[in-house]
């Protein structure tokens, strides 16, 4: 089997306390899991959830950073803050950042920069509105977001980097692109990758797929070629609703 990648984005859910149990439950119900975890929950949360996975299959990210290493950035959390916390990867150009916030690919592509700098694994998200899709322009903007986002990373960081396939209709919505149209976006964004750092590199790098991810898709989903794991936001908030779909398999 592939080296598969599921990860939580817990998004702005959870208390402490309930960020705690579902990390407890997560861990001792994946501990026998065959693929690679991570969970991602709020800011708030990484430290209780950091000493919780510590030492275990899953890794701890984060959904986002800021752009500079420290400073006058009131309401940002740095890359250095989060080291120390032990964040090891960081979610970066989610598509509620790039829509709700209006983050674009130049600050995401410095984010992407100074995460890889500080050794950070990145998660970076690209993906088309639905009007884009129904315009027949899903390639072009996933090509433009991920040349973009990746602009000045070296072959060595690239190592670190995952790509998310997140069609933004299809985040939250319970629509899910079928297997076969988000499979052909992924060989498209792989074919992309190719042409920036050569067919090796591309065919190493994972690609997850995220938008409406459940158990009774995603063993469909990761079946395909070019999907080699999952970006999980809602059924990631349950570990009945997670683990069955980190256990595929
Ligand atoms: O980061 C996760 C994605 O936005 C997917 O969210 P969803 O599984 O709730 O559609």
């Amino acid at each position: 089997m592939r080296d598969y990648f599921i990860a939580g984005n817990w998004k702005m859910h959870k208390t402490r306390a309930e960020a705690a149990d579902l990390a407890k439950d997560l861990v001792a119900q994946l501990k026998d899991g065959k693929h690679k975890y991570l969970v991602a929950p709020s800011f708030t949360s990484l430290e209780t959830v950091g000493a919780i996975v510590k030492g275990t299959n899953i890794m701890l990210g984060a959904q986002n950073m800021a752009s500079e290493e420290q400073g006058a950035h009131t309401g940002e959390v740095s890359v250095l803050q989060l080291k120390d916390l032990g964040v090891q990867a960081v979610i970066l150009g989610h598509s509620e950042r790039r829509h709700i916030y209006k983050e674009d690919d130049a600050l995401i592509n410095k984010k992407v920069k100074l995460a890889l700098q500080h050794g950070m694994e990145v998660i970076l998200c690209v993906g088309e509105l639905l009007e884009e899709r129904e315009s027949g322009k899903a390639e072009a903007v996933c090509e433009t977001q991920t040349v973009k986002g990746l602009e000045g990373v070296s072959a060595a960081e690239l190592a670190k980097v995952t790509i998310a396939y997140e069609p933004v209709w299809a985040i939250g919505t319970g629509k899910t692109a079928t297997p076969e149209d988000a499979d052909a976006i992924h060989a498209y964004v792989r074919k992309v990758v190719a042409k920036l750092y050569g067919e090796d590199a591309a065919k190493k790098i994972c690609i997850q797929y995220g938008g409406s991810v459940k158990a009774d898709n995603a063993a469909q989903l990761m079946a395909k070629e070019n999907i080699d794991g999952a970006l999980v936001g809602g059924a990631a908030l349950k570990a009945d609703t997670f683990v069955p779909i980190a256990k595929f398999g």
